[in-house]
């Protein structure tokens, strides 16, 4: 297995240098060369698959089928999606039709933002790192890529196969922890995208302030699931305690907390018992499709919020530190103050909140942060309306939990504390994409805007509000109290 090499700090800058003077060439604007790349990353995937599983086995004691799930699949996917539309992304579109402005041609150019910077997670880091990669590629941009450090197998692996496939002119990677992140943002970049915790996101944002770089921060938060007593109640906590147990619950879109109706609290608790005795029948320590705590540290710090619960754990809560593994745990009558609520979990620690009704539980979710995902379990379309309609969070899905990342089509990305701006497909290429103006004036127009020149009269200004005032329609009648009317 590769070794990680942290970069030495003074090779930063010239790193940049170099990619910069790369991007200078005009190489990656080519869309022939921006597909040549994209192919070239799927086959980095494609070839690498086994030796993506067994780093990430190391990183995260994580089980094959779900590196192959949430990282290889997905991120091949993100690719295929690309090289197939990153032609018709990048084409010159027209502006929206206007009869005023039609013969100036207006146009948006998609024009790459220059050379950008990418930092990212240890939980998905394969994913998290390539995804956006391949947002900058089908842009037309160069990328400078910093992998967690967290995650070392698998940044070794990637720092190990990056320039034996891609054109390392243009796409390189730096490796560091605090001391070589806090280098690279002493430079200027011409986009960041930053996927982690809230804390580092605002080091980030002060750093890119002095260079007024633009950044996208993709963070995580408590992630609500509400439930309807009249849910599929086996479907709503299989669904819901695999989502919390896969990658050892170390998933932004994690469902965090619980909210269920007090009457309800007992059945619901008995089918998640259920469901992790048909997950780990021989037990999670021994299941070979459990992952484990990424550091020491986090473990410790999930024993201690455990320690601290005035809640009561109903299985689980069992914690070794020295072998980074939390039990899969669930934990009920848990209050709003409690220490399980005090941050964003991330671990197999599920607590429940009994509520009287939807109403509290939808009061309780706007008490916190917008979350990156809220959940509802419920077959009754005003239940799940009335959730939706009345909060704010990065995504809203009933019935499912997590797997909205891999949708095809969707945006990532939080609103508020959990993030600004979204990757995957589309969004992706548009987050590293200038949409730069453009138009082509013809001298004739002149017959028709020549008004607008020195001296002003009365004339030629009644001439160009008649083309250019807009008009709206008369107020109706339930604005006639509206103030001005
Ligand atoms: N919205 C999303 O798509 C998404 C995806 C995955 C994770 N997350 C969130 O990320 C968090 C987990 O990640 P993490 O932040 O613990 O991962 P992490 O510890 O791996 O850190 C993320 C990155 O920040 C860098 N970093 C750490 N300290 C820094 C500092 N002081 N200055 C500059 N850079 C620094 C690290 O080197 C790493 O590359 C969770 O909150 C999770 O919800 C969000
Ligand atoms: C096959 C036919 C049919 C049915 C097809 C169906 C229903 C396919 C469903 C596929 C699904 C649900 C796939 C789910 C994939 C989940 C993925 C890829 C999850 C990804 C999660 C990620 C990347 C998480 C990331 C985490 C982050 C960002 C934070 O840390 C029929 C029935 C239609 C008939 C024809 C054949």
């Amino acid at each position: 297995m590769s070794q990680l090499m942290y970069t030495p700090i003074e090779d930063i800058p010239k790193i940049q240098g170099d990619v910069r003077s790369g991007f200078g060439s005009g190489k990656t604007k080519d869309i022939a060369f921006r597909k040549a790349q994209l192919l070239q990353l799927a086959y980095l995937i494609k070839d690498n698959q086994q030796r993506f599983r067994d780093a990430l086995h190391a990183d995260l004691g994580r089980p094959p089928t779900e590196t192959d799930l949430f990282e290889i699949f997905v991120t091949l996917g993100e690719v295929r999606s690309a090289y197939d539309n990153v032609a018709k992304w990048a084409k010159t579109e027209s502006a929206a039709f206007s009869l005023n402005w039609f013969a100036m041609s207006p146009a948006i150019r998609k024009e790459p933002k220059g050379v950008v910077l990418v930092i990212s997670p240890f939980n998905y880091p394969i994913y998290l790192l390539l995804t956006p990669l391949v947002g900058a590629i089908s842009a037309g941009c160069a990328a400078v890529l910093k992998p967690s450090e967290q995650a070392p197998a698998t940044a070794a692996l990637l720092t190990e196969l990056l320039p034996r496939y891609l054109d390392p002119t243009v796409y390189r990677i730096v490796n560091g922890g605090i001391p070589e992140t806090t280098k690279i943002l002493e430079l200027p970049w011409d986009h960041i995208m930053y996927t982690g915790n809230g804390r580092v996101a605002r080091i980030i944002a002060a750093a890119a302030a002095k260079h007024l770089t633009p950044i996208s921060t993709e963070l995580g938060g408590k992630s609500p699931v509400v439930i309807d007593p009249k849910c599929d109640l086996k479907l709503a906590a299989k669904r819901i305690f695999w989502g919390k147990i896969a990658n050892a619950g170390q998933i932004c879109l994690s469902p965090d907390y619980v909210l269920v109706p007090r009457t309800f609290q007992d059945q619901f608790v008995a089918a998640l018992k259920e469901v992790h005795d048909s997950f780990f029948p021989e037990g999670p320590r021994a299941s070979d499709s459990f992952s484990r705590i990424v550091s020491e540290q986090h473990t410790r710090r999930l024993k201690k919020l455990l320690e601290d619960t005035q809640g009561t754990v109903v299985f689980g809560g069992e914690v070794d530190v020295e072998h980074k593994y939390v039990a899969p745990t669930v934990v009920r009558d848990v209050t709003e103050r409690d220490s399980l609520m005090s941050e964003e979990l991330f671990g197999p620690v599920l607590p429940i909140i009994p509520v009287e009704d939807v109403d509290e539980a939808i009061a309780i979710i706007n008490r916190h942060d917008h979350p990156l995902a809220l959940y509802v379990f419920s077959q009754d379309s005003k239940f799940k309306a009335k959730v939706f309609d009345n909060t704010q969070s990065g995504s809203a899905i009933a019935n499912e939990v997590v797997i909205q990342a891999g949708a095809h089509g969707l945006p990532v990305g939080g609103v508020g504390p959990s993030g600004t701006g979204y990757y995957t497909g589309k969004y992706g290429f548009d987050m590293f994409t200038h949409h730069r103006a453009t138009m082509d004036s013809q001298g004739w127009l002149d017959w028709v805007l020549g008004g607008r020149y020195p001296p002003y009269t009365a004339g030629s200004l009644s001439l160009l509000s008649k083309m250019l005032l807009p008009s709206f329609p008369a107020r109706p009648k339930s604005l006639a109290n509206a103030p001005g009317s």
